[in-house]
């Protein structure tokens, strides 16, 4: 399917029904394109100009007072008191394993062995190219040598996140992993992060949440390494300050922020399915977005009060709610809408619950990652697939990937040149260098060349 260059009316039909319990998501009827930009609106807490400011305070006090300062913030955000040391010891890491029951030790192995064999299908093959005879180039790809890993704990702790960030580091070889995770209320760290750890042989392990982490990170503090590249997801304290960390050499993987998904779905879609998957990325927290495409309102309807049936029994019912509330339902006529909707939205993970994914796959150009058919939940790419969950939010998959081995190696570029090779490129960059007004590049060659013609 070609990309579709698809006009949406100009007029509306567009009505707004109130959200209520039973109807936990708003529903809105062909809206005209004018209209889609509002639709298009991320949860109004993630653009909160006070974040900013915030994670602005907390970074610069972090970098000036170090240590103290994280032990302050673990106090104030996580409840812990952490004087005894903001780093996992290895009597705590050895006394996780018996913790974590045996069949979720099974589930984390088999997730870790399908990531890994997803993302060593990844590296990339080191070719020697001969541009001209005698002009050899190649590319080699190094780990970057300092990574901090974040993997979220605030609401969840979200150890499928440290295997999504984990394997690619070590397969990527990364000498120096140090990851940082916040602390539960009586200081300790979840027993199945430090599992997942130990797995992959990660020991630099800090209790440290939120935008004080990432500052420590940014720079190092008495206890905190410092990195050159930090990579994971986390909500907008900790989005926000990965930006920062920017400011300060410090690269990162993406913006990874709330979760998002974003579901097409037409009559042949199961609502009972497609809720699930709503409800799913609705309950990661109260600032995540869930939006439903349809070309059918049977599909919609129904899906709304699946949702509303689902929610009674969900325990985190409370945070998918509030999530709900920013969500939409939106009634859109054919598939090529539904898929200029969505590529415009950019979401961080879009559903094809339709008859024929694969055509409709072929057309997407903005999303972190894509589900096919109805028996694709996205739940299976959020924990054992083999893909990566670690995915661009907030409509930076217009502009990013999500984490891959890639993001973990650089690419360093060589090149060798023979006496031949000197004489076949040697006018072509004298002629280039004279043109641009940069005498000392063209004789770089012409004292070579002469040289060699003196023998
Ligand atoms: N995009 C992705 O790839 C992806 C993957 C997994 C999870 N996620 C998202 O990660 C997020 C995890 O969020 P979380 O909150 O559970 O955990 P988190 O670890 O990201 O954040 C917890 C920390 O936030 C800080 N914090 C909380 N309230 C604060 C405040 N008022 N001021 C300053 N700092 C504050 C605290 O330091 C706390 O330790 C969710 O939004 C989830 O949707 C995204
Ligand atoms: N859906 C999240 C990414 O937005 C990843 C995740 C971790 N655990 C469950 N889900
Ligand atoms: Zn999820």
């Amino acid at each position: 399917m070609q990309v579709p260059t698809y006009q949406a009316s100009t007029t509306s039909d567009c009505q707004l029904l109130a959200p209520n319990f039973a109807n936990p998501m708003q529903i809105f009827h062909y809206p005209s394109q004018p209209e889609w930009a509002a639709l298009q609106q991320r949860a109004a807490a993630q653009q909160a100009p006070d974040v900013e400011q915030r994670v602005a305070q907390i970074f610069a006090d972090v970098r000036q007072r170090g240590d103290a300062a994280l032990l302050e913030y673990a106090q104030t955000f996580d409840g812990a008191d952490l004087r005894a040391g903001l780093r996992v010891t290895p009597a705590e890491l050895e006394a996780a394993v018996g913790q974590v029951p045996s069949a979720l030790q099974t589930a984390i192995r088999q997730a870790h062995a399908n990531i890994r064999r997803f993302h060593e299908a990844q590296r990339p093959a080191e070719e020697k190219v001969e541009t001209m005879p005698g002009v050899l180039c190649w590319r080699r790809a190094v780990p970057v040598q300092r990574v901090g890993l974040y993997v979220p704990g605030g609401t969840a702790p979200l150890f499928s996140t440290l295997l999504m960030l984990g394997v690619p580091a070590r397969l990527a070889g990364c000498p120096e992993v140090v990851l940082c995770t916040p602390p539960r209320p009586d200081g300790s760290v979840n027993p199945v992060i430090l599992f997942t750890a130990q797995l992959l042989n990660i020991t630099t392990i800090i209790k440290a949440g939120g935008a004080q982490a990432v500052a420590a990170l940014s720079g190092g503090t008495e206890s905190v390494p410092a990195v050159d590249k930090i990579f994971g997801p986390g909500n907008r304290y900790v989005t926000a300050a990965k930006q920062l960390a920017t400011r300060y050499g410090v690269a990162i993987d993406m913006p990874a922020g709330p979760s998002e998904v974003l579901v097409i779905a037409d009559e042949s879609a199961n609502p009972v399915f497609v809720a699930a998957d709503l409800l799913s990325q609705a309950e990661h927290g109260p600032d995540s977005q869930v939006i439903l495409l349809s070309d059918s309102l049977a599909v919609i309807e129904a899906t709304q009060a699946e949702v509303a049936r689902q929610l009674a029994t969900l325990p985190r019912a409370a945070v998918a709610t509030r999530a709900l509330d920013e969500s939409r339902a939106i009634l859109l006529r054919t598939p090529e809408e539904m898929l200029f909707f969505s590529n415009q939205y950019a979401p961080e993970h879009l559903i094809l619950a339709v008859q024929n994914p694969e055509q409709l796959a072929e057309g997407v150009t903005s999303a972190g990652s894509v589900f096919l058919g109805h028996l694709t939940p996205e739940a299976a790419g959020d924990y054992a697939s083999g893909t990566n969950h670690t995915l661009p939010t907030n409509g930076y998959a217009r502009n990013y990937s999500g984490v891959s081995l890639d993001s973990f190696l650089k690419k360093i570029t060589y090149q060798r040149i023979t006496a031949a090779g000197l004489q076949h490129i040697g006018a072509i960059v004298e002629t280039m260098a004279e043109a641009e007004g940069l005498s000392a590049h063209a004789r770089a060659i012409t004292l070579r060349l002469e040289s060699l013609a003196a023998g």
